[in-house]
């Protein structure tokens, strides 16, 4: 064969190659938008739930004309926040087709889709703890001590982030198994807000002790009612979208907990945040039933910025979302092995749980003395050293919400417009762009020519900031409660 013809074979080769590559992109990109598009599919079906929630509860209270009023739980001392609804009405929205299977892409990049059923999606054994313990100090004046954040509909969806927690858990569960760990000053409302919610599952505990004393006691009780239970414990007040995709997510983190493991589910990393906790991806655990899940080489719990940059950088790490998925006695043996004083106390505590005499004697005298510390500081460092943590990398959309800033993102808007958290009609803008505003009071609130503002505008208090010093609000709370203005937290 001559040169000639050698090179233009080669160059043939080439161009097929090339041809593949583009053909396998464009269906990987298909496939992309079909899940995509299943999301939205399921979205828009809890949208029509919420929707026809509402109705029936407007009904219910002689009121069936009228939708409700958006941000539908409202602080106690603060106005109704009136809201445009986000949804169609329900005529308008065809009824779905469910599908019997949902292919999430890898999130590790590698094209390939894990399928999973889509009906029938109950775990067998697996409880719900959401720990409510957040003050949400950064959505001040919004979020209050006695109204926290989990309590608030900041979506205006027409549900508080708790319902909607509960919501995206209950497929996976069933009211028997869904339990809640809150303070006594937060009882009444979330009873009030999840009545499906049964007495024995809120358990209550006497004050704030970190999350490690709040999960540690609910795996301390679940553990003495079943023992083979395996519990995911997710927080009350984050945001989630692409239900299909988190559902798979903690259906295979089961998977794994159940070969005795503490797992988390890992997102990745848009900035160099120094509010969450890292996990460095380890090795494949190659588990046929949870294709994604890695070893976590290493745990680091809200590193500084130069030290989030660098992991970044690597491409190695995910944040911790914050899930922890385990089994109950599982948790309790690393508990003892690291925090046995905590341990003790916890068991003692769920030792005398069903007795409501004894429950409060126990409480009283041990409670005081736990140690307050993070579950990630307490279990999940020390653990991932001992290669007993694993990671299910996520590919939905996850935010704490953690202050204005990224409220602000998850708002609608118009171009060059402030976001708006209430009533439109409320906020007249001139040249204003970025920004958020919440007209609380119900007086209208008017901006000339500024731009990223933070305005919560509410009856008792005024908060004007900048998006760009929004997760230092908690310092204006510390000021507040040093000036004698106790009653404004
Ligand atoms: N019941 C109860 N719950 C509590 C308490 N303290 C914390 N919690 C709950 O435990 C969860 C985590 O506690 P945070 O105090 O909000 O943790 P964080 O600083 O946000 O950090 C954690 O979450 C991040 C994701 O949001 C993670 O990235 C990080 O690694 C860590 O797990 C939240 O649901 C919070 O409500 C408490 O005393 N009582």
């Amino acid at each position: 064969m001559s040169r000639q013809q050698a090179s233009s074979q080669a160059n043939g080769l080439g161009n097929i190659e090339l041809m593949f590559k583009q053909i396998m992109e464009v269906v990987h990109k298909s496939q992309m938008e079909i899940a995509e598009l299943r999301s939205e599919t399921h979205e828009l079906r809890q949208a029509n739930a919420s929707l026809e929630r509402q109705i029936k509860e407007g009904m219910q209270n002689g009121n069936g004309s009228r939708f409700g009023t958006g941000f539908n739980t409202p602080a106690p001392s603060s106005p109704q926040l009136r809201a445009k609804s986000p949804f169609l009405s329900p005529a308008s929205i065809p009824s779905l087709a469910v599908p019997t299977s949902i292919c999430v892409p890898s999130p590790l990049g590698d094209n390939a889709l894990s399928q999973y059923p889509f009906t029938n999606r109950e775990i067998p054994g697996f409880y719900v703890v959401i720990p409510a313990g957040g003050a949400g100090t950064r959505l001040w004046p919004l979020s209050r001590e006695e109204h926290p954040k989990f309590l608030l509909d900041l979506t205006l969806k027409g549900r508080s982030l708790i319902q909607a927690t509960w919501d995206r858990l209950l497929p996976l569960t069933s009211a028997t198994r869904t339990t809640i760990v809150a303070g006594p000053a937060h009882v009444k409302s979330i009873r009030g807000q999840l009545p499906d919610l049964l007495g024995h599952n809120l358990f209550c505990e006497p004050s704030a002790k970190d999350s490690m004393a709040a999960i540690g006691l609910a795996a301390a009780i679940i553990a003495k009612r079943d023992e083979n239970a395996v519990i995911g414990s997710f927080a009350a007040d984050h945001m989630i979208s692409g239900d299909d995709a988190f559902l798979a997510a903690v259906a295979e983190a089961v998977e794994v907990a159940r070969q005795d493991y503490l797992v988390t589910i890992g997102i990745a990393p848009s900035h160099p945040s120094t509010g969450f906790g890292y996990v460095r991806l380890g090795e494949k655990l190659g588990m046929h039933n949870a294709p994604n899940a890695r070893l976590v080489s290493s745990f680091k719990e809200k590193p500084d910025a130069r030290t989030a940059a660098a992991y970044i950088k690597t491409g190695n790490y995910r944040w911790n979302a914050g899930m922890f998925v385990t089994k109950a006695t599982f948790l309790m043996d690393l508990l003892k092995e690291y925090k046995p004083e905590l341990h003790e106390g916890l068991e003692k505590i769920a030792a005398a749980w069903d007795d409501e005499n004894l429950r409060q004697r126990v409480l009283d005298e041990v409670w005081p003395d736990l140690e307050k510390i993070a579950i990630d500081n307490a279990v999940a460092e020390p653990a991932a050293l001992d290669r007993r943590v694993a990671v299910v990398p996520a590919t939905f959309g996850w935010d704490d919400v953690g202050d204005f800033s990224s409220l602000a993102d998850l708002l609608p808007a118009e171009a060059n417009q402030p976001r708006v958290l209430g009533d439109n009609n409320l906020v007249l803008t001139e040249q204003v762009a970025g920004g958020i505003v919440v007209p609380g009071s119900g007086r209208l609130v008017t901006l000339l020519g500024v731009d990223d503002l933070v305005i919560v505008d509410m009856p008792d208090t005024l908060l004007v900031t900048t998006r760009a010093r929004s997760q230092e609000v908690k310092r204006i709370v510390k000021k507040c409660k040093e000036s004698g203005f106790r009653q404004l937290l």
